[in-house]
């Protein structure tokens, strides 16, 4: 079957790609190999933050004393917990299958596409059948899963990714994590709020590297706060079943060599590109060193026509980003736009309560690049919201340009801390000085009216 377009992978991208293309006149096909929504609906942020969700209502209930409401200690019905997260994900799923189908001029196959050539592509279908597809344009948005470190014994010792940790039917004792990035800080806190021992072991010697020392270090003592373990500069050199079911991993820090038991094992250390079945070197398409597909800054590949979208590049791995890779190519495709993904504002959130919301320039980097800068501190103790709702854990931090004022990045580790951050990504998209953010207006007592006393501390500076 010919095609204007093929797009491998119904992720942020393929999906609003497919539809767009259908809808102003282009033969589209739009093939996805399991679940359409990829990733985010299905195994990322939609169940993720439903089950965050849940672990926050077991924490406020069992700190609601503080407020002078006294609560019995909740009692976690793991199974209800799961079953509320995969209405909402089948739901959603659902919701988007039927827009798809529903769209004129797209043909949704399922099946597992594999390139035969420049362009051609096999797609086997689940029922074992197979159809050739050709087309003009192809947009590779297949996405990535964990990556699992070749460690003795991984093999032989059961673990758990992000994906399979979803569908646990009880709260396991005590949870081994491997890696200390955003899956394991964020359900590390998870599990510990609904009720687990949690240890996260990192390999590196700092917690969140690409970030401040001093917004890890806060955000390393308020999960410490809740009672989770971390444990920097560890490797994990061997893994081993028990006989009692347990898991068995040996640890090396600082030269010397020591055993952990958990009573399950999430392996949390990162993800790679779904290439293996797509098989793109058939197309003659080049990869990174590290084995993404390599794009141009408009997302086109080494062979023309041929497009890559989302985590499938290498690149920061979020579904704003694949939402944009869209936009992208979409806006240049069909509207001449001229859009490049270079230089482009990539704003992300780490779902911990508080939240790390997080856009531009870190303190580190703006040093780094020999940027002369003023840093914004404010603690969140002194903010008034924070003070009001009892929730003074975590800190704003914003850097600006010591000559024109603008605002070149932020860290809001606060509750809420995405959407303050968005606040100053909107001044950051209209190259505000900090000035108009310290003087404007904002409604009493919200979050982001914190702001102004945020770059006050900059008038002394
Ligand atoms: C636990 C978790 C939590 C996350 N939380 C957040 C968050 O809070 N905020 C955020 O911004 N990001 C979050 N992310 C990251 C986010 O989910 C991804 O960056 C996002 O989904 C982008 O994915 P994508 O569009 O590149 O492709 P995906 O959504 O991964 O879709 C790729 C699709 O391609 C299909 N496919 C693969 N190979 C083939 C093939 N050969 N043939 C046919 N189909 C194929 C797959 O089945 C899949 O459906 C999270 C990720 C995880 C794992
Ligand atoms: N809120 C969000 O936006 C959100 C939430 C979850 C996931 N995600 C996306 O999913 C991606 C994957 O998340 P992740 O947490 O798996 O990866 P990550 O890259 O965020 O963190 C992996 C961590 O594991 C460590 N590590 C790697 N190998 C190790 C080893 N052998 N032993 C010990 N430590 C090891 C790394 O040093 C790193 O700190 C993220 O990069 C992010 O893009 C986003």
């Amino acid at each position: 079957m010919k095609y204007d377009a093929v797009i491998i992978g119904s992720g942020q991208a393929g999906s609003p790609l497919a539809a767009k293309l259908a809808k102003v006149g282009w033969k589209t096909a739009l093939i996805e190999k399991r679940w359409v929504g990829g990733t985010c609906v299905n195994d990322g942020c939609t169940p993720s933050k439903t089950l965050i969700a849940s672990g926050r209502r077991a924490y406020l209930a069992r700190h609601s004393a503080a407020l002078g409401i006294q609560m019995p200690a909740p009692v976690v019905d793991m199974a209800a917990v799961i079953q509320r997260k995969d209405r909402i994900v089948i739901a959603k799923r659902a919701r988007l299958e039927e827009w798809l189908r529903k769209t004129d001029g797209l043909d949704l196959i399922i099946g597992t596409a594999s390139f035969t050539g420049d362009k051609k592509l096999t797609v086997h279908h689940p029922d074992g059948t197979s159809t050739e597809v050709e087309g003009e344009f192809i947009f590779v948005n297949t996405g990535a899963s964990p990556q699992i470190p070749a460690i003795e014994g991984v093999n032989d010792t059961p673990y758990y990714t992000s994906t399979t940790i979803m569908d646990l039917k009880t709260v396991p004792d005590h949870l081994v994590i491997l890696g200390a990035g955003y899956i394991a800080m964020e359900f590390g806190q998870l599990f510990r709020r609904l009720g687990s021992q949690v240890t996260l072991l990192e390999r590196s010697a700092a917690l969140l590297n690409k970030e401040d020392d001093d917004i890890a270090g806060e955000l390393k003592n308020i999960l410490e706060m809740e009672g989770i373990k971390i444990r920097l500069g560890t490797a994990v050199t061997k893994a081993s079943r028990l006989a009692d079911g347990k898991i068995e991993l040996t640890l090396s820090s600082n030269g010397t060599s020591q055993t952990l038991t958990g009573s399950h094992w999430l392996i949390a250390s990162g993800r790679l590109p779904n290439l293996r079945e797509l098989k793109p070197e058939r197309a003659g398409i080049v990869l990174t060193e590290k084995g993404f597909i390599k794009t141009d800054d408009r997302l086109e590949t080494s062979v023309k026509g041929i497009y890559a979208l989302g985590d499938v590049r290498e690149g920061p791995a979020f579904t704003h980003i694949s939402y944009n890779d869209y936009l992208v190519v979409s806006r240049n495709l069909l509207d001449k736009a001229g859009l490049s993904v270079q230089d482009r504002l990539v704003p992300y959130c780490m779902f911990t309560d508080p939240e790390l919301g997080r856009i531009g320039l870190t303190e580190k980097a703006a040093r780094e690049k020999g940027r002369r800068i003023k840093v914004a501190k404010l603690s969140m103790t002194q903010v008034a919201r924070g003070i009001e709702t009892g929730e003074t854990r975590g800190m704003m931090k914003a850097i600006v340009d010591e000559e024109t004022h603008e605002i070149l990045g932020a860290s809001i580790l606060a509750p809420h801390g995405g959407e303050i951050m968005s606040v100053l990504e909107v001044a950051m998209m209209g190259k505000l000085p900090y000035e108009k953010i310290r003087d404007g207006i904002f409604a009493h007592p919200t979050f982001s009216e914190s702001l102004n006393n945020l770059f006050m501390t900059l008038d002394n500076a």
